[in-house]
């Protein structure tokens, strides 16, 4: 069934595309929905058009998919790493194979550019290839006790797992969830969200890599998500999304004292010093707040500028932010394409308005866009905005606006800037420029409250390198060796090789 889809895609174009498979996928197939009756279209966002309709699972059809799951956990488990690994990396190479038309698929659901689409499914194939690296070195340790005695840790596998995702990254949230789950031993059962259902195709490529039937599981739907917090038999939910939904998410579970990852929300700050390599701070600051036509979680959208160098710096972003070719998603040329909805398009362009009514100054964009080409004039699009004359009490400042719209505000001293930067409840990422100040940078960053700090570029996300919030932007970790214990849990046996020592 990936195969039609997928192989459908080398001819698409933008407008052209409806997908009539079923979304669901347990049991090592795609599965209907029980009923229809409350289908909801799903858009593509380039063109307003209607992709495909998501039908959300209801409670059956939950348990169904999580007892599929744990049939395919029992196996699963009992394989060594380097068997795992051995899977995980055939499902690596699938995606890689595939990537052109994963990307593709992936771009007629969420409208973003191509160009950054592609690096996102080569991030996902690395992604499940390192953790495929990291199976056969899930280990315990051995501890020496008196009398020869001695204990030693296992670390296990917690069962079945549940990934929510957002909209925002919706193959690459997959992977970066399944994978480490899948290394570790566990199953899981992943919820995309309902404006980005088709990540269903990751489904089919671990099931053709090898892996037993019901390991990764795809539901659909809202709600559905809180039906899986609540269900007793999952063990851990790893939720990517809002700060208030990631607090219900944690409530629910607390419910069956479930583990949980949160990766939540931010709005977070990047500091710009005057010592600086500017033509690298402006480029910084571009990839810090227009990928994803701004719809980045951890987006550097509060710019701190040293005043020194302020009217240098927004002459140059202003102009760069100007010439960003906004229009046709699929097409190499375009660097930003359509926001996810309608709806969320008027949330963005209301923020914008009101940042005007608090007295910021539009220093370019923040308008919707019809591009030229007739297809394309049902999308969601918008000009990238900078704005100037921000002050840290405006809404545009506190609030995570979630689209192109980069905030500026000059600062004095060092001090000052990490003090205004730290003001807020989030917490996920961070960044600095600053050329000649090497001990700057490093205290600057050890002072960021925030999960990430870039130093001299922004949003890098190698999988290496492990990625979560402070504060209220959440807690757990993706990427990178640590995330191996969010998915894991130890067990300590303890061995006596005398008589036992009885008080009774
Ligand atoms: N920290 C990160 O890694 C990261 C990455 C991407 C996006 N985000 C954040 O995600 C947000 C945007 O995504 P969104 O609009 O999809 O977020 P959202 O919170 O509206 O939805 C996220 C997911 O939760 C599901 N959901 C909704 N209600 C639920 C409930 N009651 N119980 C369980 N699940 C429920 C949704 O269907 C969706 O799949 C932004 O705040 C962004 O910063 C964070």
């Amino acid at each position: 069934m990936a195969a039609s889809i997928l192989a459908s895609m080398p001819g698409a174009s933008t407008g052209s595309v409806v997908l009539t498979d079923p979304l669901n996928f347990w049991g090592g197939k795609r599965m209907k929905p029980r009923q229809d009756t409350n289908a909801e279209p799903v858009f593509e966002p380039a063109t307003g058009r209607v992709l495909c309709q998501m039908v959300p699972c209801g409670s059956q059809e939950v348990d169904e998919a999580v007892e599929s799951a744990r049939g395919a956990y029992l196996k699963w488990r009992e394989l060594s790493g380097t068997e795992r690994a051995r899977v995980m990396l055939e499902a690596a190479r699938i995606i890689r194979e595939r990537r052109d038309n994963i990307a593709k698929l992936e771009v007629i659901n969420n409208g973003k550019s191509i160009t950054e689409a592609l690096a996102d499914i080569d991030i996902s194939w690395q992604c499940v290839e390192y953790y495929a690296g990291l199976t056969g070195a899930l280990a315990g340790e051995h501890i020496q006790l008196p009398g020869g005695n001695f204990a030693y840790t296992r670390r296990t596998p917690l069962g079945v797992c549940v990934g929510i995702g957002a909209w925002n990254y919706p193959f690459q949230v997959a992977a970066w969830k399944s994978a480490p789950a899948l290394a570790c031993g566990n199953a899981m059962v992943f919820k995309p969200s309902p404006l980005t259902p088709v990540t269903v195709v990751l489904a089919e490529i671990y099931r053709e890599a090898g892996v037993p039937d019901g390991l990764f599981c795809v539901v659909q739907g809202g709600e559905t998500g809180a039906l899986l917090c609540r269900h007793p038999t999952v063990a851990k939910v790893s939720f990517t999304g809002s700060v208030p939904t990631g607090k219900k998410v944690m409530e629910m579970s607390a419910g069956g004292v479930k583990q949980v990852t949160l990766e939540l929300g931010g709005k977070s700050p990047l500091l710009i010093f005057k010592d600086c390599d500017l033509e690298n701070a402006v480029k910084g600051a571009l990839m810090a707040n227009f990928l994803t036509q701004g719809q980045v979680c951890c987006n550097g959208t509060r710019v701190y500028v040293q005043r020194e160098i302020l009217p240098q710096f927004l002459e140059e972003v202003v102009k760069r932010t100007k010439a960003i070719p906004v229009g046709d998603p699929l097409l190499d040329g375009t660097r930003m394409g359509a926001l996810i909805s309608r709806a969320h398009l008027d949330k963005v362009l209301g923020f914008i308005t009101q940042a005007q009514k608090q007295g910021a100054a539009v220093l370019c964009g923040g308008q919707p866009l019809v591009p030229a080409d007739p297809k394309l004039k049902g999308g969601y699009f918008m000009s990238p905005c900078v704005l100037d004359n921000c002050t840290d009490d405006m809404t545009c400042v506190k609030e995570e606006i979630f689209g192109p719209v980069m905030a500026v505000m000059a600062f004095d001293s060092e001090e000052e800037a990490i003090r205004r930067a730290n003001d807020t409840t989030f917490g996920l990422a961070s960044g600095v420029f600053t050329s000649r100040d090497v001990s700057r940078a490093h205290r600057v960053a050890a002072s960021l409250e925030a999960g990430t700090c870039y130093i001299n570029n922004y949003n890098i996300s190698p999988v290496e390198v492990p990625f979560g919030g402070y504060k209220h932007s959440g807690f757990g970790r993706e990427n990178g060796r640590a995330t191996m214990e969010y998915y894991s849990q130890l067990k300590a046996v303890v061995v006596e090789l005398g008589d036992v020592d009885s008080l009774f």
